[in-house]
């Protein structure tokens, strides 16, 4: 058909044609670069280890809802390939109207050449076909969705053949479908996507006489889509407004065999010379501007005339070469509201030819060659389809694309109806990015892009038993081209379905690894809070420990004090064990004597020193340093005597002498021995005399007097410790003690020891009086006498006292000197040969007579008048707290 338009347009390079590979070349789909989600996994990222900041930082993303997208292709992301299936009607039983090839069979008889032999069957052969013609080996089901493949008798018997359903069809049109109702679902859809400025496809494929041609271009009566669409679209142009603003080009041209070549492209618009093959591009090809139908009809007729047609045994006038017809549209350059987009929409229209079986079609010759290229042109269609990247904008939602599967239902078409599913049924399972691309989806990366496209479970499904095709019937040649393709669907299955099963444990290890991690976060916060908390109680613990170290530390002092404090008890025990003569001073009054206040200003005691040395160094000290006036002594070892001077008021001095029992001949440690004489002087007596005599070893001693003043319900307590065995005189006088043994004599007066307790009350008031004293209230001298062998001794026990003050600093102590003899005159009392150890105490007192301090003449002051030395309270303080210490 010629070109209308004057000055035809430049011819754009649109159509990409994949070079024909060689007949016996391997398919190329696995040479060619796959995408990489369909590439083997080896190379694959793996979970090398546990990614837990990866996995708490994504989130999974929801699946999508592929049968939401399928409902809803615009709005969704992806979508399925359309595949369309049609399946012609039964060849037309005699009397019935011709179709339109059967009735141009004899004007295009010429075209068929050589005369297939095969047509020459014999009339019984012929009555064979056609009656079993008459039975359909495809059931479509209700739903239009898939169709049921059942194997002739003949197959099933021999074969074991059973029934096939190949389901995922867009849409599946019967037999009385029309052509109108074809061009509704399948074409209009493209061709409003083409008018709204987006590119489409629709190729049909088919076996040969299948429908093909007849559902591309149709006839008189029943036009087909290419009629149709054209109508359509300048329908459409007609009620734009600006006429002018929308131009179409339409170009036809085939791809056909040629005997020594691999292919020859024509152009079918003009009888120009054969195009050319440049980078994938069609060079030469003319685009023909039309401006309505009828024009655009007209020069798709020529086209028709043009193209390779021939006869066959299987179609009368079948088609030789791939027919493509390309329908773009153009708009003036002065409309400024076009884009380039709509400006590169194109809507092209593929009419393959048929594949064929030499053995059905009988072909040979050019028209076996013809029918070789056919077979292996359909066959890289489907592989580009699937693989190949020249129908990328396609694959990828650029580009719309519908695809028509035209099949015959006899039985005698069985096997070409199951070879054309199993080839297609990959292709209903492409998957492409669906509409929303446009324009600015080109820039993205063509590593991106390929990852959209999926290709899911090549395979068909099978429902009742495998495939077996009859592998006998199809040529040798196509047999091959078979094997590869599924051999190559297998293993994309194969890298599919292991890309699936990677995924979906990544997945679940993604959810089980987040699952583990926020356990392990929980986990890992209460081992904070535990070890915070062990922190405190091991600050605690060492808290503890420190208090117990102290605790044990004032324990340990306790015991000492405990253990010091029951020493003493013992000797104080002993004490009063070994004071025979006890001085009861209860009858004393104070008005006649204050011997307390004496006492308390003049005591000058020497404590024995394996009696209470230990306990009372303490004392000692103290008293040292304090107590000027009160001295107290202890001797150590070694000391030979220890000497109480106890000068009062009466008594102007009392010294007691107490051999050291290291010194004494057989006198060691014992002091019961020393302390044999007592003398137990009434108040009212003067002098008491006690002489004891023993064997060889023999004491003068006078025990301590003890008395026990105890005042209830009063905090005062006045206690008077009287010195037992001791010589007190009211009058200062001397008081001899003589004590004449061998070569050693001494007179000691052993101290006496008064304990009083005070009950109800923390007030214990101790009054020691000393014992073996001699204690005259005449100024006269006391004789004690010890006579020994070697060693003989008179001791005068020391009466000791102990005061206590009860919350009170003023404690009156009121000492009456038991078994002592008042004197009205002070004498002195002189004890010549007592003293072994010189001391400047004892040697004051023995220079500094103690004189009778004027307190009224012995009566007793108050409390708060009575004179009251440091010393005194110092020593009572520390024995107070010796007491305590003994204390449970
Ligand atoms: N749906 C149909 N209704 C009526 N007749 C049909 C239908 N489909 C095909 N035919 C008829 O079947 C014959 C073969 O059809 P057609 O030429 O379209 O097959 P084809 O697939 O193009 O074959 P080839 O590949 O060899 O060209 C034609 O005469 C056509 O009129």
């Amino acid at each position: 058909m010629e070109t209308t338009n004057p000055t035809p347009p430049t011819c754009p390079a649109t159509v990409s044609v994949r070079r024909n590979p060689h007949r016996k070349a391997r398919p190329t789909p696995l040479t060619n670069p796959l995408p990489l989600s369909l590439r083997p996994s080896p190379k694959l990222p793996q979970i090398s280890s546990f990614p837990i900041q990866d996995i708490l930082s994504e989130e999974i993303p929801p699946k999508p809802n592929v049968s939401a997208a399928s409902e809803t292709p615009k709005d969704s992301i992806s979508e399925n390939l359309r595949v369309y299936l049609r399946v012609r009607p039964l060849v037309p039983l005699k009397g019935s109207t011709k179709n339109a090839g059967d009735q141009n069979q004899k004007s295009r008889v010429k075209n068929v050449w050589p005369q297939n032999p095969s047509k020459m069957k014999s009339e019984k052969e012929k009555k064979t076909v056609k009656k079993k013609s008459n039975e359909s080996c495809i059931t479509v089901s209700d739903d239009f969705h898939s169709v049921v493949l059942s194997p002739p008798l003949s197959l099933q018997e021999t074969k074991r053949i059973k029934s096939e359903v190949y389901e995922g069809f867009s849409y599946v049109f019967p037999a009385e479908s029309t052509q109108s109702e074809v061009y509704e679902k399948m074409v209009n859809p493209l061709v409003e996507d083409f008018l709204n400025g987006k590119s489409g496809m629709l190729a049909a494929v088919g076996p040969t006489g299948s429908g093909k041609t007849h559902t591309v271009f149709g006839s008189q009566r029943e036009p087909g889509m290419v009629p149709r669409a054209l109508q359509r679209i300048f329908k459409c142009d007609q009620g734009h407004s600006s006429q002018s603003s929308r131009q179409f080009y339409l170009s036809v041209f085939e791809i056909c065999a040629e005997r020594g070549k691999a292919e020859r492209i024509c152009d079918l618009t003009s009888d120009g010379p054969d195009l050319y093959m440049q980078q994938s591009t069609i060079r030469g090809l003319q685009e023909v501007l039309v401006q309505n139908n009828v024009e655009a009809e007209q020069l798709i007729a020529g086209a028709l005339l043009r193209r390779s047609t021939a006869m066959t045994n299987a179609n009368s006038q079948s088609s030789r070469s791939q027919c493509i017809i390309n329908i773009r549209r153009g708009t003036d350059k002065s409309d400024a509201d076009s884009d380039e987009q709509s400006n590169s929409a194109v809507l092209s229209i593929v009419d393959l030819a048929g594949a064929e079986r030499e053995k059905r079609t009988g072909n040979q010759g050019a028209r076996l060659t013809e029918s070789n290229f056919i077979n292996n042109t359909s066959m890289v269609f489907g592989l580009c389809l699937r693989l190949t990247r020249y129908l990328r904008d396609y694959m990828e939602g650029r580009k719309r694309m519908a695809l028509l599967l035209t099949v015959k239902p006899g039985e005698d078409d069985y096997l070409d109806a199951s070879y054309l599913l199993r080839q297609a049924s990959p292709y209903m399972k492409i998957k492409f990015t669906n509409a929303l691309c446009n324009k600015r989806n080109r820039t993205t990366s063509r590593p991106e892009q390929s990852k959209r496209m999926k290709i899911v479970n090549p395979d068909a499904s099978v429902i009742e038993g495998k495939i077996v095709g009859d592998e006998n019937q199809l040529p040798s040649e196509e047999d091959s081209i078979c094997k590869e393709d599924l051999k190559n669907s297998r293993l994309l299955k194969l890298n599919y379905d292991e890309l699936q099963e990677r995924e979906r444990n990544h997945l679940i290890m993604q959810n089980f690894a987040k699952a583990i991690w926020s356990v392990l976060k929980q986990q890992n916060e209460k081992l904070k809070v535990a070890e915070n908390e062990n922190k405190i109680l091991r600050e605690n613990l060492r808290n503890e420990k420190n208090r117990c170290i102290e605790m044990e530390k004032e324990l340990n002092d306790l015991r000492t004090y405990c253990s010091c404090s029951r020493e003493n008890s013992a000797a104080s025990s002993v004490l009063k064990e070994n004071f025979e003569c006890t001085v009861d001073l209860e009858g004393h009054t104070p008005e006649n004597d204050n011997p307390l206040q004496r006492q308390q200003q003049n005591i000058y005691c020497e404590v024995p020193s394996p009696i209470t040395s230990s306990n009372l160094s303490e004392l000692d000290s103290a008293d040292h340093k304090e107590e000027p006036e009160a001295m107290v002594r202890h001797s150590v070892a070694g000391v030979d005597s220890l000497s109480i001077s106890v000068p009062n008021y009466n008594c102007q001095s009392c010294q007691i002498h107490e051999s050291s029992p290291g010194t004494g001949n057989g006198h060691e440690g014992s002091l019961e021995s020393n302390y044999a004489v007592a003398e137990h002087l009434n108040p009212n007596s003067d002098v008491t005399d006690a002489v004891s005599a023993s064997g060889n070893d023999s004491n003068a001693s006078i025990p301590p007097g003890e008395h026990l003043l105890r005042e209830n319900n009063e905090d005062s307590l006045d206690r008077i410790v009287s010195p037992k065995e001791a010589a007190c005189t009211q009058q200062p006088h001397p008081v001899d003690a003589v004590c004449t043994s061998g070569d050693d004599s001494t007179v000691s007066v052993q101290p006496g020891e008064q304990l009083l307790r005070e009950n109800n009350e923390d007030l214990l008031d101790q009054i020691v009086s000393p014992k073996e004293v001699e204690h005259t209230q005449q100024p006269h001298p006391v004789d004690a006498v010890c006579t020994s062998g070697n060693d003989s001794s008179v001791s005068v026990q020391p009466g000791e006292q102990l005061l206590l003050e009860n919350n009170e600093d003023s404690l009156d102590q009121k000492v009456s000197p038991k078994e002592v003899e008042h004197t009205q005159q002070p004498q002195l009392v002189d004890v010549p040969n007592i003293e072994t150890r010189p001391n400047a105490s004892s040697s004051s007192t023995k220079k500094e007579k103690p004189r009778r301090q004027g307190n009224g003449g012995g009566k007793k002051l108050p409390g708060s008048e009575r004179p009251k030395t440091q010393g005194n309270i110092s020593l009572l303080r520390i024995l107070q707290s010796n007491l305590h210490s003994l204390k449970p």
